[in-house]
């Protein structure tokens, strides 16, 4: 871990990715980097340079993706562990993990979620906002799961699928990787291919 900290995006999401590291008090200076260039400070956190410029902080900062869309945010952070980056777990103070819960490098866990026990998070996920993750899940890498979303025991959640605010997901259920789920979706069976998936029960779409 170094004593600085880079957030890459600092529109939306990052702007509550530094939020949650500014709580976590573990950094003594934040800084973004992005690629709107009349961008100069977001938060009052200075905006040091665009994407680009991450290799001249690889050395002094860690360094985490503030990036909501997932294929993006995958394919800036792949690009990072390339150039061998330290990349941190960022954890709101009011999460709470269970125990032999994994969470993966460039995960973000926001404010008032909960993961129980036993769950495997992969790597550069957003676990957004009071969505609640139950027992045994396996989240894979680069997966959203919006805000107020409700996973059951033993979900699993394939790569780079994003689960829509207020959705949730009956337990035992698989959801295959490229998913999206819309807002306020139900899942109560497997869903095996990738598309986009709504309503209660979902459809695809
Ligand atoms: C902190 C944050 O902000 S995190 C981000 C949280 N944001 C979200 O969770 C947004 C989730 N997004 C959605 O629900 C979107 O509606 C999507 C992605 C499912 C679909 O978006 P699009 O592909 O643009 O679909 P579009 O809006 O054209 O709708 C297509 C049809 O599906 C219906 N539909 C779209 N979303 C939903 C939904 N959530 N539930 C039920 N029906 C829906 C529409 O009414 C429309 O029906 P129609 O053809 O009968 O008129």
């Amino acid at each position: 871990m170094k004593n600085k900290l880079l957030i890459i995006g600092a529109s939306g999401h990052g702007k509550v990715v530094a939020d949650i590291a500014l709580k976590m008090n573990k950094w003594e200076s934040i800084s973004f980097l992005d690629d709107n260039q009349n961008l100069k400070s977001s938060m009052g956190i200075d905006v040091i340079g665009t994407t680009k410029d991450v290799h001249k902080f690889i050395d002094s900062h860690d360094v985490i993706v503030g990036i909501g869309n997932n294929s993006t945010r995958e394919k800036i952070q792949n690009m990072l562990e390339k150039l061998g980056a330290s990349i941190p777990v960022l954890i709101h103070p009011s999460a709470i993990i269970g125990n032999d819960v994994e969470i993966g490098i460039g995960t973000v866990v926001m404010a008032g979620v909960v993961i129980n026990c036993c769950t495997k998070i992969g790597r550069g996920c957003i676990i957004n906002t009071s969505a609640t993750i139950d027992h045994d899940n396996i989240i894979e890498d680069f997966v959203h799961i919006s805000p107020g979303a409700h996973l059951a025991g033993t979900v699993k959640v394939g790569k780079g699928s994003w689960l829509g605010i207020g959705s949730v997901v009956s337990n035992n259920i698989n959801i295959s990787s490229g998913c999206i789920l819309g807002a306020g979706a139900v899942v109560v069976k497997d869903i095996v291919e990738p598309g986009t998936y709504v309503g209660v029960p979902v459809r695809r779409i």
